[in-house]
């Protein structure tokens, strides 16, 4: 194999201990590990050529998209996504060894919103006077707690827990069992990705359409046209262009590898109707289960 393919410079949302890291560890054996604070921060990495890949998160089975993500995707950084992977998440709520719940109350929850989000009932019940506290990710929540001598948790997994030395107080404190988060892996230039021996579970590709303003029934039209080409989409969702109150793009998946049949007609009948495409990867999806070898990190 040559040295590039496994000298590979690899960024993911850090610190050590989050949710992407796990996915990383889950997608790669080796290469040059970097961890990022925050997800703009990983995109810009790559954009700039100082690492070869990045990883972040893009959507949550209970929380929805990661509304970073795809506006940094879509609005500044051009980077295409050349795989997905799919993580189980177990959210358990972290605190010192030293806390004793005897003596004192939890007066502050810190964790990534979307941790928080995904276990806003188990907070409303069990800690409705805690103040919740955002941060970058649930490893920085967890790095904070372990430096405080506060009566403070956080919510993250238990990576988390074991390395920043802090106690599982309640394990899988998530609001819906069925939880999991969809990671994506970017590159600027494509290079060999030294993937773990994973069998993707599809292929599937990303785009960007955006509309031509007041016109009836475009949505219509342009699902139209993946329909009777009979392409299967698994998500659709719009976001703000930031250009006026009204301006929406939509990120469409569809279950199947780019091809230079299918996707060509669409692109074309798109603009006959004023509408632009933009591909935004095709790639493979992989997911990781507790039956994966090497993969148990999730469990
Ligand atoms: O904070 C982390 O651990 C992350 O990797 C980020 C993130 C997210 O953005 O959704 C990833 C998975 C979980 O859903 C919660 C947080």
């Amino acid at each position: 194999m040559p040295e590039s393919e496994n000298n590979q410079k690899i960024g993911y949302l850090g610190p050590r201990g989050t949710f992407t890291k796990m996915a990383v560890d889950a997608l790669f054996e080796e290469g040059e590990f970097t961890s990022y604070e925050t997800i703009p921060a990983c995109l810009d990495a790559v954009e700039a050529g100082e690492i070869d890949t990045g990883v972040v998160p893009i959507e949550n089975a209970i929380e929805g998209s990661v509304h970073l993500t795809i506006d940094y995707l879509t609005h500044h950084v051009d980077l295409p996504i050349v795989a997905e992977m799919t993580v189980p998440i177990k959210q358990h709520l972290l605190v010192r060894g030293d806390y004793d719940p005897e003596k004192d109350g939890i007066t502050e929850v810190y964790s990534h919103s979307h941790a928080i989000a995904q276990c806003h009932q188990y907070l409303h019940k069990n800690y409705p006077e805690a103040e919740l506290c955002y941060t970058s990710s649930t490893g920085r929540a967890a790095e904070i707690v372990a430096e405080s001598d506060k009566p403070i948790a956080a919510i993250g997994n238990h990576l988390a827990a074991e390395q920043n030395g802090l106690t599982i107080l309640q394990h899988d404190i998530h609001d819906y069992a069925n939880n999991h988060t969809r990671f994506i892996v970017v590159q600027k230039q494509p290079k060999t990705l030294n993937i773990r021996d994973h069998i993707p579970t599809k292929q599937k590709t990303m785009v960007m359409v955006t509309l031509p303003k007041d016109y009836a029934g475009a949505l219509h039209q342009v699902l139209a046209a993946f329909a009777w080409r009979k392409m299967n989409l698994s998500k659709i969702e719009s976001r703000p262009m930031k250009t006026g109150l009204g301006n929406y793009f939509f990120l469409i998946d569809i279950d199947q590898p780019y091809d230079q049949v299918l996707f060509p007609g669409v692109e074309a009948e798109l603009e006959a109707l004023g509408c632009s495409l933009k591909l935004l990867g095709t790639y493979p999806s992989f997911e990781l289960n507790v039956s994966t070898p090497n993969l148990q990190a999730a469990e």
